[in-house]
Formats: C-alpha cells, structure tokens, sequence
C-alpha cells in the first residue's frame, strides 16, 4: 500500500524517531525513545512539527533535520481572520483550567470545547479555587449546563490541597496526553508545577535550547508527569481569542451536545435555528428547566447565535 502516512512512517537508514516536545518557529526539540533530546530544524514547510508530533529525523552534527511527520491522530488548533496557530497535535484529552477567580468567560470556555469536540478530542474542565467559597459556588452554578451535557467538571484547590488534588487529577490524566489550557490567573503554573515539580527549570532549558540563549515567551511545552513516560501534560499559551474559523457555521450544533440533539425536531433541514419556525432548538430554549427532553440554557443559545454570526460574516 503506498500513501503519504505509509511512507512517512517508514524510517530509512541514518534516519530515527522522535517526540516533539517543545516547539518555535522553525525549530523544534525532538525526544528520542532513550529520552535524550535534540534540536532540530524544519526543512521545508512540510516538516513543520507541532509539540506531540511523531518525526523522523537525521543527525547533522549535534543538531538534526525533520526528515518527516507522522500523519496525525488529530491537531489541536485555532483559527482567527489572520492566522492559524496549532496548539498540538495527537492528542487524548484537553483540560481546561479555570477559576472562581478571576470570573471565567463562558464564551471562551464554550470556544474551547468546540474545537476539541471538532477535532474528537475529549475534553475536561477543572474549576480552581474552592476555597474562596461564594465565588466558587457562583462559578460551579454557571458550570452546571456544562455537567448536564457531560462534560466532567473536577473542583479543585490548587493551592491548599495539594495531595487530594494531585490524586484526583492524576485519576483522569494517567496514561493520557493532556492539553491543558487557561485564562491567565487560573492556576496553570501552580497545576503544573503540582504535577510535575521539576517544570520550572525544564522550561528554562527548552527556552534556552530554543531561542539560543534568550529567555522569550514561553512556547508550548511537552512534560513527562512519571518516570515510566506514559502521563503527559502540554502546557500552551493562548487561550484568548480562539478563534473558530476553521468550523463551519452549520456544523456548529453538532458541536455543542447540549443542542445536537434537539436538530432532529426541526422542521427545515437547513434550519439555522435563528428565526425558522417550527425549530427544535428554539423550542428547547423555551421549555422550562428540567423538561423531561433537555432544555437549552439562554446563555448556551446566545453563545450560538453569536458564534453562528461571526462564522457566516462575509470575510474579505
Ligand atoms: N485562592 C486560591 N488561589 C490560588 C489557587 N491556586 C492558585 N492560586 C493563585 O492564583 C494565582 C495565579 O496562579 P498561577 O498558577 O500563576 O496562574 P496561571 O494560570 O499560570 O497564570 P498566568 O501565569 O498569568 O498564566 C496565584 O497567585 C496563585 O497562588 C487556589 O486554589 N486558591
Ligand atoms: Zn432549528
């Protein structure tokens, strides 16, 4: 059989196999089986690797060449008007960190959760800071749609209970590749450093590994939560402003469990679910909360709407 995954998989001689596990522009640090890493180089857009790529490279002195990426199980990305940013690739779940504080926005989780559903990643929420208790219980009440439509919510208390928190955590991530993302103030850096201790001066390394020698932004990061090498965590800046232009408009209720299964009740296949009658969608948005067949939650059906407008703008 021959197709471009086949070929790709095959390692030819002087050639060998490699994780990435930090990348930056056009470099990227590959993890060998033996654990040792590498700097190595994109040749061609084609090699451009993204953190959880499987590559094959080739040595070229103490650094190395991308000779090829695996074909991938799924990637992780957004896109805005601008651009397109990968977070990673080959994933098993997202974790999306947030807060009691600073007060989370909804439409940013809601955005998240769109992308990892697109792409069949499964995702996770941790609500952070149960110990500051009113908005805590404030924040879990605005999550409670997000449990109905099962999502699993984890409340944790990064802070203060480190063990409970590690052990409940690890219950979920083991054995996984985790993307973890969050508004900045969540908790990230202390969930992190919970899970893998040693965190802070492997990020200096991979910086300086990457940008030769300066301390810039920090890039996404692979990290090993065992020594075994099987749980890992990828932590990735940018989760503001996730935009959704690579998804369809009209794909979009498929995305959102809570909706998904109240398209079959309308009357126009192409219904958009903004103004026909006879909408199935609508008609959930109305029902009163506990309706035996699921009701939609106003500020779900205003996160639609507005996405559904921005998704069908004319772009130029
Ligand atoms: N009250 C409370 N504060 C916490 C808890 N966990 C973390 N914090 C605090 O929240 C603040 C932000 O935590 P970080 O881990 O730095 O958050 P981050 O998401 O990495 O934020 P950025 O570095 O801005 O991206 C810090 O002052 C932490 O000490 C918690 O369980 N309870
Ligand atoms: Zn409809």
């Amino acid at each position: 059989m021959r197709g471009p995954g086949r070929r790709l998989a095959r390692v030819t001689d002087g050639e060998r196999q490699g994780l990435v596990v930090a990348s930056h522009g056009r470099h990227c640090l590959v993890e060998s089986p033996d654990g040792s890493r590498i700097l190595c180089h994109a040749k061609g857009k084609k090699n451009e690797a993204v953190v959880g790529d499987r590559v094959r490279w080739r040595p070229t002195g103490d650094e190395g060449v991308v000779a090829g990426v695996q074909e991938r199980r799924n990637l992780f990305y957004r896109q805005d008007e601008i651009r397109t940013k990968s977070f990673a690739a080959n994933l098993d779940q997202v974790l999306v960190l947030i807060a009691a504080e600073p007060e989370f926005s909804e439409m940013q989780l809601a955005r998240a959760l769109i992308a990892a559903e697109a792409q069949h990643i499964a995702p996770l929420v941790a609500l952070n800071k149960s110990d500051l208790v009113e908005p805590f219980e404030r924040a879990w009440r605005r999550l409670l749609p997000y449990q109905h439509m099962g999502y699993g919510v984890l409340p944790l208390s990064l802070r203060m209970s480190k063990d409970t928190d590690r052990e409940h955590l690890l219950r979920h991530l083991q054995g996984k590749t985790t993307l973890v993302l969050g508004p900045s103030g969540a908790g990230k850096s202390t969930l992190i450093n919970l899970l893998v201790p040693q965190a802070q001066a492997l990020t200096g390394e991979i910086s300086q590994a990457l940008n030769s020698g300066k301390h810039t932004t920090t890039a996404t990061t692979w990290y090993w939560v065992d020594a075994e090498r099987t749980t890992a965590l990828i932590d990735s800046p940018g989760f503001q402003e996730f935009g959704l232009n690579h998804i369809d408009a009209a794909q979009l209720p498929a995305l959102m469990p809570d909706l998904k299964p109240h398209v079959a009740q309308c009357r126009f296949y192409n219904c958009t679910h903004r103004h026909e009658p006879g909408c199935g969608v609508m008609a959930a948005v109305a029902e009163q909360p506990g309706a035996p067949a699921g009701r939609i939650e106003p500020s779900r059906y205003r996160i639609y709407s507005s996405l559904y407008e921005e998704l069908t703008q004319p772009r130029y």
